[in-house]
């Protein structure tokens, strides 16, 4: 196992620890929260009573096969904790995530927690948000006119692609990755950018106070 692979399971492991008997647990999607599905997995056999709810269809397929018990919105109000990656995580904790594609639901699950965990390798860990392109998940239908809207807000953006098609979350939507240069205000960009009829939601997590778990590459773990 390389490097990363062993700092973002490192995190995940971390990350599981913190779930508890009884709890109701959001799942994230993406390589290093799929470390902390598999601990928790582990721990289920091992007698752990929680129930889950999935940020996307591969995480619930992950959960299913190692026999976490899978709930929805319609049981329950609330969950305990969620456990999810990012792909940028700025010193005052504003987060960039959907590289995954999977950050309409992510974000809803993150809302409807009480304690969010995010885990990442040292490489999220950011001065200033906007390196990584932001996931922005808008309806297919006029997509270009969305486009076309972001280049006149300065924005670079691309359709993310898969097989030479455009790329469909989980919701049946498209995403495209918008470029900003540095994300002076990130509040900002987000509020304008939901004006945009079109664009469903933006991967900037904002204000969300989580616990960061930061694993590095020298195997050193950070919670902020
Ligand atoms: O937001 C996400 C998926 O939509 C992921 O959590 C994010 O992309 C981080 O993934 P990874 O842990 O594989 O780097």
């Amino acid at each position: 196992m390389d490097a990363i692979t062993t700092a973002k399971k490192a995190a995940g492991e971390k990350a599981a620890s913190l779930v508890h008997p009884g709890m109701l647990v959001g799942l994230g999607t993406g390589s290093t929260a799929y470390w902390a599905i598999k601990k928790i997995g582990e721990m289920v056999k091992e007698g752990l009573n929680i129930q889950a709810v999935a940020t996307s269809l591969a995480s619930e397929k992950q959960a299913r096969e190692l026999g976490i018990p899978i709930t929805s919105f319609s049981e329950i109000q609330q969950l305990d904790i969620d456990i999810d990656g990012a792909d940028e995580v700025s010193e005052d904790l504003q987060i960039i995530k959907g590289g995954g594609g999977s950050l309409l639901r992510e974000k809803i699950v993150a809302l409807a927690s009480r304690k969010r965990i995010i885990v990442a390798d040292e490489r999220k860990y950011v001065k200033t948000l906007g390196k990584f392109p932001l996931p922005l998940e808008i309806v297919p239908f006029g997509w270009e006119l969305v486009f076309k809207t972001l280049q006149t807000l300065q924005g670079v953006p691309t359709l993310r692609t898969k097989d030479d098609q455009p790329y469909i979350t989980d919701n049946g939507n498209y995403i495209i990755d918008c470029s900003f240069g540095v994300i002076k205000d990130p509040v900002q960009l987000h509020q304008q950018l939901k004006m945009i009829t079109g664009i469903v939601e933006t991967g900037l997590f904002l204000n969300l106070q989580p616990t960061v778990i930061i694993a590095y590459e020298n195997g050193e773990i950070k919670a902020i």
